[in-house]
């Protein structure tokens, strides 16, 4: 098996640490993801899954434990230094699209491109592809408003993608979706793994999805535990 692209050892967050209301959310989380493989993260609610999304996306950082992408210890470095790993390297989807309102949808995906070096005309052929790799091309000059829900969803993880991560952390990316439209986007997620050796982590309630996954794994009493 190829090398993990995200590692996470020992993972510990507490919040209000020393107060009476202090939460130990996390308390030594290992965790580890390979480049092709898509893992469903299931957790009762309140059990600290946005928390570790945050710290596996470097948008947050460990109380103790550590983090490491494509082999190298991401949480001691600068914080500009883990926003460009952050950039480069992952990709976030939400249950809600939280798309840019004012921008069309391939603008949406062109944006994060330019923030982190591309050229426009690169950007915007990317941006194509991505639309069209998920059946919404036609869509491209399109406003978020102007789209159905199931196409934002497919247009936000388009921009999650822009920049070609190796890490794609998803939470409830499909929740607000009917059943048909969560399938197909799913579907979609699942061919960009296959194909491009992207590593999934999809946080979900839906165990039905979870089972189209390579594996799940539990997130209880501030442990990951194979499911
Ligand atoms: N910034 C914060 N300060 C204090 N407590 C926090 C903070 N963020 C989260 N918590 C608490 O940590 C626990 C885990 O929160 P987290 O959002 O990670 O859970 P979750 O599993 O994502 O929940 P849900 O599925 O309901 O979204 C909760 O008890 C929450 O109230």
């Amino acid at each position: 098996m190829s090398d993990p692209i995200l590692e996470l050892s020992r993972i510990e967050k507490v919040y209000n640490r020393g107060e009476p209301g202090e939460i130990r959310v996390l308390r030594g989380v290992d965790l580890t993801l390979h480049p092709g493989e898509a893992v469903a993260l299931v957790a009762p609610s309140g059990a600290g899954k946005s928390t570790l999304l945050h710290i596996a996306g470097l948008l947050d950082l460990p109380d103790a434990g550590e983090v490491r992408i494509g082999g190298d210890t991401v949480q001691d470095q600068s914080d500009r230094r883990r926003t460009a790993i952050r950039r480069a390297d992952v990709g976030f989807v939400y249950q809600f699209h939280h798309l840019l309102p004012e921008f069309s949808a391939e603008e949406n995906i062109v944006l994060p491109q330019l923030a982190n070096g591309a050229g426009q005309g690169a950007a915007r052929t990317r941006a194509r592809s991505l639309l069209e790799t998920v059946g919404i091309a036609e869509r491209a000059g399109h406003r978020p408003a102007a789209l159905s829900g199931g196409e934002q969803q497919r247009v936000a993880f388009c921009r999650a993608l822009a920049n070609a991560p190796r890490i794609l952390l998803a939470d409830e990316p499909t929740g607000n979706l009917d059943p048909e439209t969560s399938d197909r986007v799913f579907a979609a997620l699942m061919d960009l793994v296959r194909q491009t050796g992207l590593a999934a982590l999809v946080a979900t309630h839906n165990m039905e999805l979870a089972a189209r996954m390579d594996r799940t794994v539990r997130l209880d009493g501030g442990l990951v535990v194979p499911a």
